[in-house]
């Protein structure tokens, strides 16, 4: 059974429609990894998987005792707050601290727990934030960004990082990312959303597809070229290739 299914879903702000007909499923293990330029409604479906966001149309089913672990895109914390990263890890969710422990040794970041939030550095920060999303061991993480602000080879270690944990607890992921370049080789499919599923399949059927040479050709071009993707249709080939 999947573990997420969404089914024809439309989300609209007044009389704005940010997705329409989007269907997807996630199955137990796999990475999954949604592109598409801003505005394209993929924090939208994060929030409406999660039930923060009302849904117009469709449905969404969740595999009964679903657990997801969420890491936010970034998590703004005053620089003159003092608290600790276990203290942080907690504020929350009571937890032992053996397994604030244990969940900082999964992330790749053993030795933080008694530092101070506001001392770590930017792929330190993010790795806590991954940390704290696996601590009731979920079934699901769900990845806004998670690496925003990271560079690339900061994004690289921490998507890496990912792919271990999951491929060794079995725990699937659907994350959003700007960089397909970094996360191809973890995913096991990549989805490319703008307002609807325009085109999706394994990393490899979608690096061969035209849409994605576009995005993503070589380097900063190809990157930057994400933010000029505002096509809308004609993907048929992509669908196809990816049957
Ligand atoms: N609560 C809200 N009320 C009204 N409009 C919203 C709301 N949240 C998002 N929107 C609008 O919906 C559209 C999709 O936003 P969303 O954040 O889902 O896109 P995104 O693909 O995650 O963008 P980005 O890559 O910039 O993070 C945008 O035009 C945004 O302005």
């Amino acid at each position: 059974m999947s573990l997420i299914t969404v089914k024809n879903l439309a989300v609209t702000y007044g009389a704005n429609t940010v997705l329409s007909n989007v269907s997807l499923t996630l199955n137990p293990g796999e990475i999954v990894t949604i592109v598409g330029p801003n505005g394209s409604g993929k924090t939208s479906l994060f929030r409406a998987i999660i039930g923060a966001t009302d849904i117009t149309k469709g449905e969404i089913s969740l595999k009964p005792g679903l657990k997801i672990g969420y890491v936010p895109q970034r998590l703004h914390i005053d620089q003159t707050l003092p608290i600790t990263v276990a203290r942080f890890m907690r504020l929350t969710n009571r937890v032992p601290l053996a397994r604030c422990k244990t969940a900082l040794e999964a992330a790749g970041v053993p030795d933080l727990l008694k530092r101070q939030m506001t001392q770590l550095s930017g792929g330190q920060f993010q790795r806590v934030l991954l940390a704290r999303a696996l601590i009731n061991q979920p079934d699901v993480l769900l990845l806004d960004e998670a690496t925003q602000g990271l560079d690339q080879p900061g994004s690289a270690a921490f998507y890496q990082e990912i792919e271990t944990v999951c491929r060794k607890t079995g725990c699937a992921v659907l994350m959003i990312s700007h960089e397909l370049h970094v996360v191809m080789s973890a995913s096991d499919r990549v989805i490319c959303l703008n307002g609807h599923v325009c085109c999706e399949g394994t990393p490899a059927v979608v690096a061969s597809a035209p849409e994605y040479r576009a995005l993503f050709g070589s380097g900063t071009g190809g990157a930057l070229a994400l933010y000029r993707h505002d096509h809308d249709h004609d993907h048929d080939h992509c669908h196809e290739a990816a049957e």
